[in-house]
């Protein structure tokens, strides 16, 4: 390419870049506009709602329905994502609390969902987490609730029977695990390897494979891990990328995993209800008597009404010995008529049954 072609694209670049300006500003003040159109229309006592979770995902949607390309799909909503982050900063910056510390995958999670223009604070656990959505110090919460290797992630089912909380999202996050060390290792001498018990548990077999006799740590996050080998010589840290570039860490291995489809999801926690967008997802926690053939009374409405469901976890209750929760999640919107017969039936049947949230299945 001569120079001279390589000037009239870069012409043409900030010529496009000039329009791209124009119009991101122009979206700007339409939601600006917007906000004050959700601010005129309260009723006398009502709380605007500027975040629109169904909203969100509609827009989404339809950029990866219209994208025609060389950009992919994800990419160009990735893009559109981080401009509607900013857009709802102008109209209310959103807080996130999030299971921390900085670094962690849920925290890349919530910059997945919610995009980087919100004020976004780390917890110590996953209870704070929802402690801090119940006490409005923040609008929403992000937690880790199953993972493809582990499974569930327990601490955060029992947070939902302790707190009233609402679902409004969820995320799924491909998890790629590296082996970290800081810059003054000697990598044939790391005596010690950290990491969250989860993330030690999905590098099983490469750990037997390769470190058989180094001592594994388990700490409350792998970001923790990552903090602690900074300083450390003979340590190394299982974490993440964000993780790694936080703390300024060399990757000794990279994708360590067992399992190369390793995912995580997460859940978007608040108080919002979302409206249905026709392609939802619905929680709920329901608790049976203790009686023979409670889970097949359970699931049989779910089958009767082609209602396709998704995920089923059991946990004990913490209101008896050797009783269960149950924690279904299901393709539907509990306004659907459809799931609300489902549901009442299955009303009739339950000890007690709580909707946790109906929410747009995840779109990146
Ligand atoms: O449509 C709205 O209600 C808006 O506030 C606008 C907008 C957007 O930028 O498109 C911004 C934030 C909401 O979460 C959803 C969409």
């Amino acid at each position: 390419m001569s120079e001279q072609e390589l000037k009239a694209l870069r012409v043409r670049i900030d010529s496009l870049d000039e329009k791209v300006l124009e119009l991101i500003s122009e979206r700007a003040r339409c939601a600006q506009e917007v906000a004050r159109v959700k601010m005129a229309s309260l009723a006398e006592g009502e709380v605007p709602v500027f975040y629109r979770p169904e909203r969100e995902a509609q827009v989404l949607k339809r950029v990866m329905e219209r994208n025609k390309g060389p950009l992919g799909n994800e990419e160009m909503a990735r893009l559109f994502r981080e401009i509607m982050s900013s857009c709802l900063a102008l109209e209310q910056p959103l807080k996130v609390a999030y299971l921390g510390p900085e670094g962690t995958f849920t925290q890349a999670a919530a910059m997945k969902h919610f995009g980087h223009a919100v004020i976004s604070k780390p917890m110590a656990a996953i209870d704070e987490v929802f402690r801090e959505v119940a006490a409005g110090a923040v609008n929403f919460g992000v937690v880790p609730v199953e993972n493809s290797t582990e499974g569930a992630v327990n601490h955060t089912l029992d947070s939902f029977l302790e707190h009233d909380m609402v679902i409004c999202g969820e995320v799924e996050l491909r998890i790629h695990h590296h082996l970290l060390v800081g810059e003054n290792t000697k990598t044939d001498s790391i005596s010690r390897i950290y990491s969250h018990a989860q993330s030690l548990a999905q590098c099983r077999k490469w750990l037997d494979a390769h470190y058989p006799n180094v001592e594994r740590v388990a700490v409350s996050s792998n970001a923790e891990a990552a903090k602690r080998v900074k300083g450390e010589w003979n340590s190394a840290a299982i974490a993440g990328d964000m993780a790694a570039g936080l703390y300024g860490l060399t990757r000794l291995a990279e994708k360590i995993e067992d399992r190369p489809d390793n995912s995580t999801r997460f859940l978007m926690i608040g108080n919002q209800e979302v409206p249905p967008t026709g392609d939802d997802k619905t929680s709920i926690i329901v608790s049976m008597s203790n009686k023979p053939g409670a889970l097949h009374e359970l699931l049989v409405p779910f089958h009767d009404n082609g209602i396709d469901l998704t995920r089923i976890e059991t946990r004990p209750s913490r209101s008896g010995k050797w009783t269960y929760v149950f924690f279904i999640d299901f393709v539907g919107h509990h306004r659907d008529p459809l799931v609300k017969g489902v549901l009442e039936k299955i009303s009739q049947e339950a000890v007690a049954l709580k909707v946790l949230g109906s929410y747009p299945k995840a779109v990146l």
